[in-house]
């Protein structure tokens, strides 16, 4: 049993009373909003019911890639011993490829034990094995073909090649086989990466994806494939992806654009934008410029279009802001370790790229604004804030609108509500209009759907005034 999101206390009060506002409470009352941000913090600890996979529909069509992901799945599957794996295209989005996973499983656990950490484990829960570097700690005379059992060290208190016993708080995410000793962990110069752990009785049942096909297919979370479609990008026009890396959104994008025109991508961290030249050169796109750069500089009035940033006002046709956020969306997330401070420091950078972002745009331009977090201080707010700065941009309906509508906000006529879209668990859309009714969405109301189990994520579109 996973136990709900871990947030420092000031953070979880923090995220609280930004969802659950002083109307609300007053509405549905304290009781019924407390028992709903557990549930939302346990639901943001399990994994999503689906795997979402962008497949690269410029190289092969999607019945191709949906037929050669099946094999490679298939032989994957059936070497753990599991059932094959069903595989569909997206019923509404036609780049998009859907597994269904399958958990959580009732493993008995076995004596050998093996300890990984936070961000390993969290990859585990969405189908991933261990490779020997994510290996903390392993019971003595640990050998190769051994069944193990995996735990996370949710204190990040256990120490790298610890021989007893880890007293500290663990989770266990299942059984494993070991395809390497103990020896070659902790005691060997020679084997050192690969595959540590095959992870045959995984608590959640889902597809390893490391190396599948890179040329043809990117794992990405649904809301992500979402947003680039909602910016609707065409050919041959001038593009901004202001924070881009690692490259996710923007070889999406390019796809879109059928690679012809221009789009510019840029990051502040030099280090992440090489993955974005590398996603880019995998997929075999050439009409991305890629520049590592702070966003919050790139308006300049005095500068021209070509080339590096920055750039003058009023020059692109679209513009994506996937903001830096708190990322309190992730699943699964079982213990988050950011301070009060640093969550609250997301929305006057948000505000700060917003307002470049506004300039930067043609009259007539696009702009989507997403995060992957469930904030309101850095969702519903950034946009009430927005339409009030700027009288030049108006709020848009979104295609495809699969997602849920925007969480309550006094700010908000109900047509802006469903201007908006939200993933992940959400308010139920007919809560707002009845008192009585004081349940959110889950498995039991088509809350397990491909399109609504999955990562909390936020997107808004505008259209700046000609
Ligand atoms: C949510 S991630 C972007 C994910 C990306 N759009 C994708 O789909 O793969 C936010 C990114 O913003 C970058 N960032 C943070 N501050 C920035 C700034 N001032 N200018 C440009 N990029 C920034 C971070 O380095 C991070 O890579």
């Amino acid at each position: 049993m996973i136990s709900p999101l871990e947030l420092h206390p000031e953070v979880s009060k923090y995220v609280e009373e930004s969802l659950f506002h002083e109307q609300m409470i007053k509405d549905y009352g304290e009781e019924t909003c407390s028992s709903l941000f557990r549930h939302l913090l346990a639901y943001l600890s399990t994994p999503p019911s689906y795997t979402t996979l962008r497949i690269n529909v410029l190289s092969a069509s999607a019945s191709d890639i949906r037929k050669q992901v099946e094999q490679i799945l298939t032989k994957q599957y059936k070497k753990k011993d599991w059932p094959p794996p069903v595989i569909d295209v997206h019923p509404m989005i036609a780049d998009m490829l859907v597994i269904r996973n399958d958990g959580p499983h009732d493993i008995k656990q076995v004596e050998n034990e093996v300890i990984i950490d936070l961000s390993c484990g969290t990859a585990v829960l969405r189908g991933a094995d261990i490779y020997i570097q994510g290996i903390l700690a392993a019971t003595p005379g640990m050998r190769v073909g051994d069944e193990v059992s995996v735990y996370v060290d949710l204190d990040r208190g256990c120490r790298k090649g610890l021989t007893k016993p880890y007293e500290g708080r663990k989770l266990f995410v299942g059984n494993g086989m070991a395809l390497c000793s103990r020896q070659d962990v902790f005691c060997s110069k020679e084997k050192t990466s690969g595959v540590g752990i095959q992870m045959t009785k995984p608590l959640y049942q889902s597809p390893s994806l490391s190396g599948l096909i890179p040329d043809l297919v990117y794992p990405q979370n649904l809301p992500s494939i979402v947003c680039s479609h909602v910016l609707d990008p065409q050919p041959g026009e001038l593009i901004l992806d202001m924070c881009a890396a690692p490259g996710g959104k923007t070889s999406h994008i390019a796809t879109l654009m059928r690679d012809k025109g221009r789009l510019v991508a840029l990051d502040k961290s030099k280090n992440k934008t090489t993955k974005i030249r590398d996603c880019c050169q995998q997929w075999g796109l050439h009409s991305v410029e890629v520049y590592a750069f702070d966003a919050t500089k790139c308006l300049d009035s005095s500068s021209v279009i070509e080339g590096a940033p920055p750039y003058p006002p009023n020059t692109f046709s679209r513009i994506l802001l996937d903001a830096p956020c708190s990322g309190l969306g992730q699943r699964p997330s079982l213990k988050s370790h950011m301070t009060l401070a640093e969550v609250s420091s997301y929305p006057p950078l948000q505000r700060q790229l917003f307002s470049k972002a506004v300039e930067l745009l043609a009259p007539g331009g696009i702009l989507v604004y997403s995060t992957c977090t469930i904030t309101v201080s850095e969702n519903e707010d950034i946009v009430t804030w927005a339409l009030k700065e700027f009288p030049d941009i108006s709020l848009q309906s979104q295609s495809p609108h699969i997602g849920r509508s925007s969480w309550p906000h006094r700010l908000f006529t109900v047509r802006q509500c469903e201007m908006l879209q939200r993933f992940g668990l959400s308010w139920t859309k007919d809560l707002s209009h009845s008192s009585g009714n004081t349940s959110v969405d889950d498995a039991s109301e088509a809350g397990d759907s491909v399109d609504s189990n999955t990562i909390g994520f936020f997107i808004a579109k505008f259209i700046k005034l000609q």
